[in-house]
């Protein structure tokens, strides 16, 4: 295990369903993630990109293989610890997930709320800061039954900034986006990386964002068949 990596996964294999129905969808996957680093991850729809999402961002239990986060094995963990480095684990899940009862500011706040030690002020400035990040400042007060699928992107994108995490797993967060924002979107992102050394992996078929990784893995039939730096 190497401390000084955000993501070191050894050898992990994954299946879903029993008996006759078992299907094999990870074999053997080897990925590391330095701080810092904006790792891309494409490969063909039911290759596995998001399961293997799932497995680093501690939402699944490891069947084999190692899976080290922040220096901590997931495999044979127990709740606690999962539960624990989920809070450093920003997610940008695909449908979003914003509460539907909240406002914009409100949703991007609970991201902040996982911060120690600060006040509602400060939770809510952060909220504000990061939706202005993300170019929504005119739609703070919104519910996200008024807003388009793009901003609840980017409102979703917010929250899981806000929460300074130092690993962050993003699933197509620039499907919804028009070219431009998309671009701004990454490039947010990439500055998070540089500026907190937080690891970003992030699952994607947009070539206009291709120029802003640091390496791109490619996957197919549940393996990795290349990593370009
Ligand atoms: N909970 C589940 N139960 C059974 N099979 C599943 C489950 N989740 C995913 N699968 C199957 O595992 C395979 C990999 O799915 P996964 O969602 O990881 O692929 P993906 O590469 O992210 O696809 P896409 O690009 O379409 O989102 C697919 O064949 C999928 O049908």
């Amino acid at each position: 295990m190497n401390e000084k990596l955000m993501v070191e996964v050894q050898g992990l294999s994954h299946w879903f369903g029993i008996g006759a129905m078992r299907r094999q969808v990870l074999q053997s996957i080897a990925l590391q993630i330095a701080p810092g680093e904006v790792v891309l991850l494409s490969g063909p729809s039911g290759c596995g990109k998001t399961t293997l999402l799932t497995l680093i961002g501690a939402l699944r239990t490891v069947q084999e293989g190692d899976v080290c986060v922040f220096g901590h094995q997931l495999r044979g963990s127990d709740r606690r610890l999962r539960q624990q480095l989920r809070c450093h684990i920003g997610m940008i899940i695909q449908g979003h997930n914003l509460l539907r009862c909240l406002t914009a500011e409100q949703n991007v706040q609970m991201g902040a709320d996982l911060l120690p030690g600060l006040s509602y002020r400060a939770r809510r400035d952060q909220a504000r800061y990061w939706l202005r990040a993300v170019g929504l400042d005119d739609h703070l007060s919104k519910l996200p039954h008024d807003l388009s699928g793009g901003q609840k992107q980017r409102v979703a994108i917010a929250r899981a900034l806000a929460a300074q995490p130092q690993l962050l797993l993003a699933d197509e967060p620039t499907a919804a986006l028009d070219s431009v924002t998309g671009r701004e979107v990454v490039e947010l992102l990439q500055r998070l990386a540089r500026e907190q050394s937080c690891a970003v992996l992030m699952v994607t078929h947009d070539p206009r964002i291709v120029d802003l990784a640091d390496r791109l893995v490619q996957m197919e039939d549940g393996r990795l068949i290349s990593s370009l730096g």
